[in-house]
């Protein structure tokens, strides 16, 4: 598990979403979405439930304030993930409404998740593959601190950020 906390991970679902994670302590993410249909999204200081299931197998849940809930197994040896991501139907109709640093929107995610139908769900099932990966040391502010761009990937995986 110490090996797991404090990870940075840059990873592509076969249906082409980059999403990006750090794992930033026991019970806590913070994540950037590069590309799919929420690019440009991202989020600090989701609580999430972590657990370890199998010597250096992990999985990593939680429910957003929009109302998406998320599964996550990792197999950062194997360089695989999987995800189930289960979207109310709002989001699935409006997703350019959850593309935001969404911690200074919180309240607008609550009024949309009241306001606009949440049935039925749409779930992604999709493995992906893990392309970058590296410890960045625990509950680090700096690893996830600014929107994704274009090339930030890039930037991130050459150094450059
Ligand atoms: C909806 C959030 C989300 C965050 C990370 C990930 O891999 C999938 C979904």
């Amino acid at each position: 598990m110490q090996d797991f906390l404090g990870m940075q991970l840059i990873y592509t679902y076969d249906n082409g979403w980059e999403y990006e994670i750090y794992i930033k302590n026991e019970d806590t993410i913070d994540y950037r979405i590069h590309s799919g249909i929420v690019g440009g999204r991202w989020v600090r200081n989701q609580k999430v439930n972590l657990v370890e299931l199998t010597p250096g197998i992990f999985k990593v849940a939680w429910t957003e304030p929009t109302g998406t809930d998320v599964s996550l197994d990792f197999m950062p040896n194997k360089n695989k993930t999987h995800g189930e991501i289960f979207f109310p139907k709002w989001v699935d109709e409006h997703p350019k409404l959850t593309v935001c640093y969404q911690n200074d929107f919180i309240d607008k995610m609550h009024k949309a998740r009241n306001q606009y139908p949440t049935y039925p769900k749409t779930v992604v099932s999709e493995f992906s593959t893990i392309t970058f990966q590296q410890h960045r040391g625990i509950n680090n502010e700096n690893v996830i601190a600014q929107a994704p761009y274009q090339g930030m990937v890039n930037d991130i995986k050459t150094g450059k950020l």
